[in-house]
């Protein structure tokens, strides 16, 4: 049996981008999930087939004036047809976020993230991860959920840093940290189906 985890991303200037492969290399360790990323801006027929088929959507945006961006917002719109069909009801679904601030409004990202699946009535899987860094005097910078969210994973890059510069490691490893989670309960789901109890 294949699974697929498709992750459906913008990135203006390349952060959440990094972030996205991270996502992707973290579900690409799951044995028996492929992996594939897709960039949303994109709009065409062969991105809805892919998400269509896939078994799972991880959702991914840079945070822009505290909220997704809007060629991510033009592709939730989109997918409005598919909401009519209720076309991808039942799939996993999760998110993750880069902005420039250590908060930086990420989380109302997040949320706008998650009410968009549960509209299209899919299954939210949280990033399931302590917060690190600052929330106890022996953290440290590169450790797993240093921005401390819940709801998805969160990276942080400065504004004058290049894609190959930040996100951090720590940030790097939290999304892949995502990616393993949503395909793990991906095989688990889908495992679930084929014998009868989900
Ligand atoms: C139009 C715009 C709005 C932004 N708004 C925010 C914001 O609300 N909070 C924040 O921390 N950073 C904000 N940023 C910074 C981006 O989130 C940050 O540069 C991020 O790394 C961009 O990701 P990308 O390279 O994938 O496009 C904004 C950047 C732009 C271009």
């Amino acid at each position: 049996m294949s699974i697929t985890v498709a992750i459906a991303y913008h990135s203006g200037y390349g952060h959440t981008a990094r972030q996205a492969q991270a996502v992707a290399f973290g579900a690409a360790s799951v044995p028996g999930v492929n992996a594939a990323l897709h960039d949303i801006a994109a709009l065409d027929e062969p991105l809805w087939r892919a998400l269509a088929d896939a078994e799972a959507i991880i959702f991914g945006t840079p945070t822009y004036m505290g909220s997704q961006s809007a060629v991510f917002q033009t592709f939730a719109e989109a997918s409005g047809s598919i909401w009519a069909q209720q076309g991808w009801r039942d799939k996993i679904a999760a998110g993750f976020t880069t902005s420039a601030g250590v908060n930086g409004d990420k989380l109302n990202t997040l949320s706008s993230l998650a009410v968009f699946a549960a509209q299209h009535g899919m299954h939210w899987v949280s990033l399931g991860l302590p917060p690190g860094w600052l929330y106890t005097t022996n953290g440290d910078a590169e450790d797993l959920n240093r921005l401390g969210g819940f709801l998805g994973a969160m990276a942080q890059a400065p504004s004058d840093a290049g894609p190959d510069e930040a996100p951090t490691t720590g940030d790097l490893r939290t999304a892949e940290h995502l990616g393993r989670r949503v395909a793990q309960v991906t095989v688990e789901l889908c495992h679930g189906r084929l014998v009868g109890v989900a």
